[in-house]
């Protein structure tokens, strides 16, 4: 039997009529599947040991979402710019922390690079069209979903970093749809990639022992047909095939 590595991939709580549902997009879960068999985590909050959890996942994926992580988990309490989804802000902060602590690969995308740079201590700009120097980085909301996903700019691409040794060249295009962005970087992160205004738009664990990246672009976005896209959905498939070996010799070959 082959060892496909299971692969987390983070939940949004919304409401389908009355009714609360946890969703992760298709796009998310199809990119996944690059890596190994999808499992969606329900954001359940914090009353399950997420250790319990990771032990058996090879990696997770945390996806991008309308909804804006709260800035009470990084500046205190601050009304902060909705919507907001607490339930998986919970979720989302404990599972990267034990991840990062148990050695599971974990790659962030848009609100999940957000998180991840929260995770570890860093902060959040609210709206990064009005924090200074910064372009404006959201979609036009009424342009078709290939407009809004299509490139929208340049990322220069931080010589010596994990980006630059899976393949990515100097320059890329990237799409852009996020209103908030990076502004206090997390501890022990390394700039991986910065925008033309010089806005974060990638970052990397600084621990050759991790795989742990974070981008602030959809490279999930038609993966398939997008090369600069798809190296980093190799790279983190590579990373969980490791995680697969390691917990097989951990385990004695029993999983
Ligand atoms: N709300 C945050 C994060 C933006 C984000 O993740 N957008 C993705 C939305 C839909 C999707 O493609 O999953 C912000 O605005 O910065």
């Amino acid at each position: 039997m082959s060892h496909l590595p299971l692969i987390g991939v983070s939940a949004c709580t919304s409401l389908v009529g009355k009714h609360l549902f946890h969703i992760a997009g298709d796009k998310y879960l199809q990119a996944a599947a690059l890596a190994g068999w999808p499992v969606i985590i329900p954001a359940l909050g914090t009353h399950l040991e997420v250790e319990d959890l990771l032990a058996h996942l090879d990696a997770v994926l945390f996806t991008g979402s309308p909804s804006n992580v709260d800035p009470s988990h990084y500046q205190g309490a601050q009304p902060g710019v909705g919507p907001h989804d607490p339930a998986r802000d919970h979720t989302s902060l404990a599972l990267i922390r034990a991840a990062v602590a148990l050695g599971v690969p974990i790659l962030g995308i848009c609100r999940g690079f957000q998180e991840m740079n929260v995770a570890f201590g860093g902060s959040l700009h609210q709206k990064v069209h009005e924090a200074g120097p910064y372009q404006d980085h959201r979609e036009e909301p009424d342009e078709t979903l290939e407009v809004q996903y299509g490139p929208s700019h340049e990322v220069q691409i931080e010589p010596g970093g994990l980006l630059e040794r899976i393949g990515l060249p100097e320059q890329i295009r990237v799409n852009s749809l996020h209103g908030q962005g990076v502004d206090r970087l997390g501890a022990g992160l390394r700039v991986e990639a910065r925008a033309p205004d010089a806005l974060i738009e990638a970052f990397s664990l600084d621990r050759a022992d991790r795989f742990a990246l974070g981008v602030q672009w959809h490279p999930e976005w038609q993966v398939q047909s997008n090369p600069h896209y798809q190296v980093i959905f190799q790279a983190f498939a590579r990373a969980a095939q490791r995680r697969v070996e390691q917990r097989r010799i951990a385990t004695g070959s029993r999983i």
